[in-house]
């Protein structure tokens, strides 16, 4: 079937026509303009507590990987920030480019990285992460930047397990991670309301970017760029350029927890 993707022919130029939300008034990702964001004293510290035991397998969904977790208690979760009540940790997983002067989905000053990584939550005001990934206060995405430079070891049991899921479908077990331990020192952030920035793009997400970003080696990069969008029988296309671009403010405003 034409499912949606990042080609020619299904990418996201391509994606309002199935998902009309894709011109909503709250997409994401955007560009974050520092001197255009408002500090916010009343916004709390993020309280992020995972559960290294949470970690329960890394699949290739034929659109980037992701790492899931067991969310079916609040063993890992995502409090405080500009958020209230509860949150879980439901999968994490990565935007990037073919080379490192693209990738990010997030922009700041207009400046793009090489890769992008998001920790995805659900509400747990909601029965499930269906449920709430269709309300507006549903969902919350930490958003980490990777930027180029020495090797980062945080990063390498996720990449090594990245052999065995290399064809979209794969999965393979991943088990005792701790994704806290992929977090910058600093967990100052921007903040505003947006959507999931893929199909189906439901604008559920409060959206909460780190301003430090982790480093990634070039050799790490080239392991992303290793998969392939697609399956076993078909002829092989490489996991790259799996970003949206920037999407319209539409008045919103952008808070930072910081000065
Ligand atoms: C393919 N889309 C990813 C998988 N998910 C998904 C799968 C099925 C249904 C659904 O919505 C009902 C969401 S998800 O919610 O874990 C997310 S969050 C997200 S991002 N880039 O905005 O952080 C991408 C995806
Ligand atoms: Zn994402």
């Amino acid at each position: 079937s034409h499912g949606w993707g990042y080609g020619p022919t299904n990418g996201p130029e391509k994606w309002a026509a199935d998902f009309p939300i894709a011109s909503g008034p709250r997409q994401s990702p955007i560009n974050i303009v520092p001197k255009e964001v408002r500090y916010d004293s009343t916004l709390k510290p993020l309280k992020i507590r995972h559960d290294p035991s949470d970690a329960n397998g890394i699949l290739n969904n034929g659109h980037s990987f992701q790492v899931d977790y067991l969310d079916d208690t609040d063993s890992s979760t995502l409090t405080g920030g500009p958020i209230s009540g509860t949150y879980r940790l439901k999968q994490f997983h990565f935007h990037w480019g073919a080379s490192d002067d693209r990738g990010s989905e997030h922009t700041v000053n207009g400046i793009t990285f090489p890769c992008e990584l998001h920790l995805v939550h659900w509400n747990t005001k909601y029965p499930s992460f269906g449920e709430a990934a269709s309300q507006p206060d549903g969902l919350a995405v930490v958003g980490v930047f990777l930027k180029i430079g020495g090797a980062n070891p945080r990063l390498q049991k996720v990449l090594d397990a990245l052999d065995a899921i290399k064809t979209k479908g794969k999965q393979t077990t991943f088990s005792r991670f701790d994704s806290k331990t992929l977090l910058p020192g600093s967990l100052d952030y921007w903040t505003y309301d947006g959507s999931l920035t893929t199909p189906p793009l439901l604008e559920s997400v409060t959206w909460i970017v780190l301003k430090e970003p982790i480093s990634v080696s070039p050799a790490q990069m080239a392991k992303f760029r290793g998969l392939l969008f697609t399956g076993d029988e078909e002829a092989p296309c490489c996991m790259v350029d799996n970003y949206r671009s920037c999407q319209p403010l539409k008045g919103r405003q952008v808070r930072a927890s910081f000065k």
